[in-house]
C-alpha cells in the first residue's frame, strides 16, 4: 500500500470505529480485525501503520469526531508527513480544502472531565489517562516453573507482579503457554487482593466475565477451597474454563446468571460465601489507556443505567455473604457516582455492613475505599472497597 492509501484505510475503518461507538456497535478492535480479514492485499508493515494511525487518531481526539477525515487531519496539523499523503492520487484521500475542519484533539468530553473532577480527580492527572499502557502479568504459584522473560521488571508492592517489556508477544512465551503467567494490569491485581482470598475458603465472583480475578483468587488459594465465577453473559464466562485449565486452577466453578434473576439461581450459595467479589459493568473511565475509544461511546444515560445494575449487584451479591464474611466491590472507574458514592449508599442503607480499612500498598483513599490511578500508581484506574458483614 503507498502511504496514501494507508492514510485513506485509516480514515474508512475510523468512520467505521465513529459509527460503532455512536450506535453501541462493534469495537473498534473487532472492526479493524474484520477490515483486514477481507482485505488480503494489506502485508503487515501496512496493517500496523494503518492500526497505529487509527489509535493514534482516537487517542489524541477526546470527543467523538463527526468523520474519519476530521479525525486524521487532526494529527496531520501537527505532521507535515502526514499532511501530504493527502494527495487525491490513486487510493489516496482528496487534497486538503481551505476551509476543511479538523476534528478537536483533547482529553475526553468536557462533561466527562466536570464529573472526573467532582470526583476529586485533579487536571494534572488527566493526561496519564490516555497514556499508553505497559503490559503488566501476574505469576500464577501453581505452576512450579523458573520464568525468565527478558528484560521483564518486578511491580512494587505486588509480590507476584511483572511488568513485561512492550511489544512482548505473550502468547509465544513458554510461561504462558505452561500457564506459568497470565495478562492481568496491576491494578487488577492490587484490587484483587483486597477479598484476602485464603485457602480453603468459599468465594463468589459474581462478575467473573472471562474470568481475570477469578483465577487471581484461585491462585491466592492455593487449589484449597471454592471460586464461583459467575457472569450473565454466556460467550466471556465460557472463555473462563480453558484458561483455568491452562493455569491448573481446579477449584473454580461456572455458572451462568440470567439478569435480574441471579439470587434465585444462586439459592444454594446465599448467606454462606466467605467473600463476594464483584467487579461491576462500570464506564470504565479507569481504562481508557487500554481502550481510548470507551470515551467516544459515553452519555450520560449509559452512566446512569451502569449505576443502577451496579446497585442491583451489591445488593444480589449482599444476600450471599455469611455473617462475618466480606463483600468486595470493584469498578474500573474513577467517578464517585460508580466508586465511592455508590458504597456509601449501600452502607446508608445496610447498617449491619461496615468498610474495612485497606492496605493493598497501592491506591488513596477515596471515601470508604481506595482509588488507583494511572498517574498516582502507574495501573489502570480503579475503585475498591471491602465490606463486612456483621
Ligand atoms: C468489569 S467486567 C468483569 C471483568 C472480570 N471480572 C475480569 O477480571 O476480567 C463486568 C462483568 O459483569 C457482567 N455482568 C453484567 N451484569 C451482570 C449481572 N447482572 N450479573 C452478573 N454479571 C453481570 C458483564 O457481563 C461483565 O462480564
Amino acid at each position: 500500500m503507498t502511504p496514501s492509501a494507508r492514510t485513506q484505510a485509516a480514515i474508512e475503518l475510523l468512520d467505521q470505529i465513529i459509527a460503532g461507538a455512536r450506535d453501541s456497535g462493534a469495537a473498534a478492535d473487532t472492526i479493524v480485525a474484520r477490515y483486514f480479514a477481507t482485505r488480503r492485499y494489506a502485508g503487515s508493515k501496512d496493517r500496523r501503520a494503518v492500526r497505529e494511525l487509527v489509535y493514534a487518531a482516537i487517542r489524541a481526539l477526546g470527543e467523538r469526531p463527526a468523520s474519519g477525515r476530521a479525525a486524521v487531519l487532526a494529527l496531520a496539523k501537527a505532521d507535515p508527513e502526514l499532511a501530504a499523503t493527502f494527495d487525491g492520487v490513486g487510493h489516496g484521500p482528496a487534497v486538503i480544502g481551505p476551509s476543511e475542519t479538523p476534528a478537536k484533539t483533547g482529553i475526553a468530553p468536557n462533561w466527562i472531565l466536570d464529573r472526573l473532577r467532582q470526583s476529586g480527580l485533579d487536571d494534572a492527572e488527566f493526561p496519564a489517562l490516555i497514556d499508553r499502557a505497559p503490559l503488566d502479568a501476574r505469576i500464577n504459584r501453581a505452576i512450579h516453573e523458573a520464568i525468565e522473560i527478558e528484560g521483564a521488571e518486578p511491580i512494587a508492592g505486588l509480590a507476584d507482579g511483572l511488568r513485561l517489556p512492550s511489544g512482548t508477544q505473550v502468547e509465544q512465551l513458554p510461561a504462558y503457554n505452561h500457564g506459568a503467567i497470565e495478562v492481568q494490569d496491576a491494578g487488577s491485581q492490587f484490587v484483587t487482593l483486597a477479598a484476602r482470598a485464603q485457602a480453603g475458603q468459599r468465594i463468589v465472583d459474581l462478575c467473573a466475565g472471562a474470568g481475570g480475578k477469578t483465577l487471581a483468587l484461585a491462585a491466592a488459594m492455593g487449589g484449597q477451597g471454592v471460586v464461583l465465577a459467575t457472569d450473565t453473559d454466556r460467550a466471556r464466562l465460557s472463555r473462563l474454563a480453558p484458561r483455568a485449565e491452562r493455569a491448573r486452577a481446579g477449584i473454580i466453578e461456572t455458572r451462568l446468571l440470567n439478569p435480574g434473576r441471579e439470587v434465585e439461581m444462586l439459592d444454594d450459595w446465599v448467606g454462606s460465601a466467605d467473600c463476594v467479589l464483584i467487579d461491576a459493568p462500570c464506564s470504565g473511565t479507569g481504562t481508557w489507556r487500554r481502550n481510548p475509544e470507551a470515551r467516544w461511546r459515553l452519555t450520560p444515560d449509559r452512566i446512569e443505567r451502569l449505576v443502577e445494575t451496579q446497585r442491583h449487584l451489591l445488593e444480589v451479591g449482599a444476600t450471599l455473604v455469611k455473617p462475618g464474611g466480606a463483600l468486595v466491590y470493584i469498578v474500573c472507574s474513577l467517578l464517585d457516582e460508580e466508586g465511592a458514592g455508590q458504597v456509601a449508599t449501600f452502607l446508608a442503607a445496610n447498617p449491619g455492613w461496615r468498610a474495612q480499612p485497606l492496605d493493598l500498598g497501592a491506591g488513596r483513599a477515596q471515601g470508604a475505599g481506595t482509588r488507583l490511578t494511572p498517574a498516582h500508581d502507574a495501573t489502570d484506574g480503579f475503585f475498591v472497597a471491602r465490606l463486612q458483614h456483621a
